[in-house]
Parts: structure tokens; C-alpha cells; sequence
């Protein structure tokens, strides 16, 4: 490993090295999207190349797709895998029950559908991810872009009555262009106050004309892999609190470090 990289990113990698573990020879693999996610693909083809492990990827975004091919990962479509063994992701931010926040790359939508088909959702994050309340970062929601101002109105109005919108809601920009997800819709990324009752706000917003999805993934994750700047790693498991806090060792010489690209 490259001895300049930051500590986040120390701390990403060794996240994504540990959940690779959890990865059996014939699973079917949701692939994530993000830098977290990148090192877990990355990971994945090492241990393709190396250690002959032989999967099927679906990845959750084109950007992840791109990466999988790259790394000689198979890759098929969700049709048809039909269903995951296990789905492996980063996040935006996950409080004490495992609730998530994601879409910070776009790709909510993908990948709630694919951690949806999963029998485990592994999320893959560095300390900084943790939060005692979800709601600091923007919560992001895929709209299509057919009448998004007036989508854009309701949600603001509705969430004000609620008193969840701490202030406006911003839509995302490519440059001087709304940013596209991969199926064409906008994103807005909602400022709010803090989230007391996740559930509750991702059906709301789920009900209103417009919305696609929103970033919330409540009881979908089942398992996270916390990196650390040092190199510690801890997993933590919804059912059984802290089960393992263990130590993975850098190697200087890592050559997954020299293509760093996402
Ligand atoms: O939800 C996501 C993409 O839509 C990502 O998982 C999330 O934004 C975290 O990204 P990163 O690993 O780069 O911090």
C-alpha cells in the first residue's frame, strides 16, 4: 500500500478487504457503487485472479459495471441472478440499528433494489459514517424529471408540515446540468432537521407522485464492516451487537492501491 494514502481511504479499503471474506466461491453478488465500493470490487477480482474464486457480480450502478469487467469479474444482470447471496455497499451514513442513508453516488435506486434481493446486505464504511441520528447528510431522492419543480414543492411542503425539512431541498448538478442517474431521473437532495422516525419519512416520500426512492434503507442491512484509519476493523452485526473487533495488517507493496480511480 501506498504509504500517503489518507486515512479514509486506509480506512475504506481495509473495510472493503474484510467484507470480501464474507464472499463465497458461487455466490451471486450485488456489487455497490461508490470509493468503498470500488475497493470491494477491486478486492473481488483480486481474489477472481489470484485465488481462481469464481462469482457472478450484479453491479448496482454502469460506473460499477465498468469497474467489475475491468477487474475480470462476470457480470449479469439482476433478471437474471434472480436472487443474491449477499450484496456488499457503502453508505452515506448508518445509525445503531443498521438504518441507513445512501445515494451520495446516485445510485440509490439500483442498489436498494439489489440489497432488497439479497438474503444479507453487508455495508462497508469508514468510522466517519457513524451517526447517532441519520439526517446530517442530505437525504437524496430519485425523482423523474416530468414536473420535478412541482414533485419538488409537494415534498418541501409536506416535510415542513412534518417538521422533518430543516431547509430547502437542492437538486443535484452535473456542471451546469441536473445530474442523471443511470435510469434518466434527477436526484434532490433533502437538508433536513434530524431524522426521528426514518420509517415513517421513507414511506411518506415513497407516497408522493414523482418520487422514484428515496435514500433510506431501513432493515435492509443486516451486517457492517467499519474500517478504521489505523487498519483496525470492527464488524458489527444487527443481531448480536458487536461481534468482532479484529486488526487486518497493510501490506506496503498492495498494488490495489496504484489504480485508485473512483
Ligand atoms: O450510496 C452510495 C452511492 O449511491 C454510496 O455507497 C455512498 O455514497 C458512499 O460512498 P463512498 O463509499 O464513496 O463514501
Amino acid at each position: 500500500m501506498s504509504s500517503d494514502l489518507s486515512p479514509i481511504d486506509k480506512a475504506k479499503f481495509v473495510a472493503a478487504k474484510r467484507a470480501a471474506q464474507f464472499v463465497e466461491d458461487g455466490m451471486r453478488v450485488g456489487l455497490g457503487t461508490g470509493s468503498t465500493a470500488a475497493w470491494l470490487v477491486r478486492c473481488l477480482g483480486e481474489m477472481v485472479r489470484d485465488d481462481g474464486l469464481k462469482i457472478r457480480g450484479v453491479p448496482t450502478s454502469s460506473r460499477t459495471a465498468q469497474l467489475a469487467r475491468d477487474v475480470g469479474i462476470e457480470v449479469i444482470s439482476l433478471d437474471e441472478a434472480k436472487w443474491l447471496d449477499i450484496t456488499i455497499d457503502g453508505a452515506d451514513e448508518f445509525d445503531g440499528e443498521l438504518n441507513l442513508i445512501k445515494g451520495g453516488g446516485g445510485a440509490l435506486l439500483q442498489e436498494k433494489i439489489v440489497a432488497t434481493a439479497s438474503d444479507q446486505m453487508i455495508v462497508i464504511a469508514d468510522i466517519g459514517k457513524e451517526v447517532e441520528h441519520l439526517g446530517a447528510f442530505p437525504l437524496p431522492i430519485e425523482v423523474i424529471p416530468f414536473g420535478w419543480q412541482t414533485t419538488q414543492a409537494l415534498v418541501e411542503e409536506t416535510l415542513i408540515s412534518m417538521d422533518v425539512l430543516g431547509r430547502s431541498s437542492t437538486l443535484r448538478m452535473n456542471g451546469d446540468r441536473p445530474f442523471h442517474t443511470d435510469e434518466g431521473n434527477y436526484i434532490l437532495d433533502l437538508h433536513l432537521n434530524r431524522i426521528g422516525n426514518p420509517r415513517q419519512l421513507s414511506l411518506v416520500v415513497n407516497q408522493m407522485p414523482g418520487v422514484v426512492e428515496n435514500g433510506l434503507f431501513i432493515d435492509i442491512c443486516d451486517t457492517v464492516v467499519i474500517g478504521y484509519g489505523d487498519g483496525r476493523v470492527e464488524v458489527r452485526d444487527i443481531n448480536e451487537g458487536t461481534v468482532a473487533t479484529e486488526r487486518l495488517d497493510f501490506v506496503e507493496s498492495d498494488n490495489l492501491f496504484s489504480d485508485l480511480s473512483d
